[in-house]
């Protein structure tokens, strides 16, 4: 679907993208990794025709660079850094609904399960949203869509827990559709991919198919006992919106699939502090497949 062929760009006689050669199969959701600097969101930037370079990139047949209307039309981007844009949300939206052929109503719906409600800053302008506002407007524009290639440019990083969770959960109603998503924490996204891509320098230096993790909307439910109620672990465990029955001793939540280990680390930093830790597929849970941490897997249920 997408050939990227010996591309190479340098800013100023620097070079940051060196000979890079991917093809891109419709089946493909891909993690594309690598230390700051190593031409990530520069090469995405070159497949949406952004960027003059050498070598040749085609999308579906087209030429981003020549075809830009057609490539975007198809593609579903959510940005590393928002723009400063200054015209208000609620035009942003009605312009993005009209470019990308979908619906006012549709774009609200994303942003709805993403714990934002459009009505409410309708009138601001874009610019001034906080970094997580503006996020969720990006994401809930990128997925109230119809596209054939989905691209992340770290979706999650300005997002809380539960933004991230809602946001997992969109992306695996998109499995069918190839996707490319880059990011620092390929823990977090290793349930929603098929493929990890390293670039270093601005070559691929590591091309990976790894197990598909199957549903990775799958909620999983959370209890944590504490030896003694702790005001730190209060604080932490309040982001993740779980609550205590009992005054702080016991803690029940809800975790998002690939949250898990991010949540898990979490977790690590109280051990001292922590009797048990239990993570269980959560009742509604579309289907039971956990990660074990000396657990019983075929019991869809995580100890620690
Ligand atoms: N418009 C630009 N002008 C000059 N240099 C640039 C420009 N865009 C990127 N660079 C440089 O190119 C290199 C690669 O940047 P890029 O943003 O592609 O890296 P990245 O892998 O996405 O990094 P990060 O993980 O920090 O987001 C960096 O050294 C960066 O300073």
């Amino acid at each position: 679907m997408i050939r990227i062929e010996d591309i190479s760009k340098t800013f100023r006689r620097r070079r940051v993208l060196d000979a890079l050669s991917l093809a891109i199969h419709e089946t493909d959701r891909i993690a594309l990794i690598g230390a700051n600097g190593a031409g990530k969101t520069t090469m995405i930037r070159c497949l949406l025709g952004e960027y003059v370079h050498a070598g040749t990139i085609t999308v579906s047949g087209h030429r981003p660079r020549k075809d830009r209307r057609e490539v975007l039309s198809e593609i579903g981007f959510v940005p590393q850094l928002p723009p400063p844009l200054k015209m208000p949300v609620g035009e942003l939206i009605r312009f993005s609904s009209k470019v990308c052929h979908t619906t006012v109503d549709r774009i609200g719906g994303v942003a709805d399960r993403l714990g934002l409600d459009l009505s409410e800053v309708d009138s601001r302008p874009f610019y001034k949203l906080s970094g997580g506002q503006k996020q969720k407007i990006l994401v809930a524009i990128a997925l109230g869509r119809d596209s054939k290639l989905l691209v992340f440019d770290e979706p999650t990083a300005n997002l809380d827990p539960q933004a991230r969770r809602a946001l997992f959960s969109l992306i695996s109603e998109r499995l069918d559709e190839p996707m490319i998503i880059s990011s620092h924490r390929l823990e977090e996204i290793s349930g929603l991919v098929n493929r990890v891509v390293e670039l270093d320098r601005g070559k691929v230096v590591l091309d990976d198919r790894v197990a598909d993790a199957g549903d990775i909307s799958e909620i999983q439910a959370c209890e944590i006992e504490l030896i003694q109620p702790d005001g730190a672990f209060e604080r932490a465990i309040a982001d993740w919106q779980f609550a205590s029955p009992d005054g702080g001793a016991t803690w029940t939540g809800e975790i998002a699939g690939p949250d898990r280990i991010r949540f898990l680390g979490l977790m690590t930093r109280y051990a001292g502090l922590i009797r048990s830790v239990h993570l269980k597929a959560a009742p509604n849970a579309a289907s039971a497949q956990a990660g074990s941490i000396q657990g019983d897997p075929s019991q869809g249920d995580a100890h620690v």
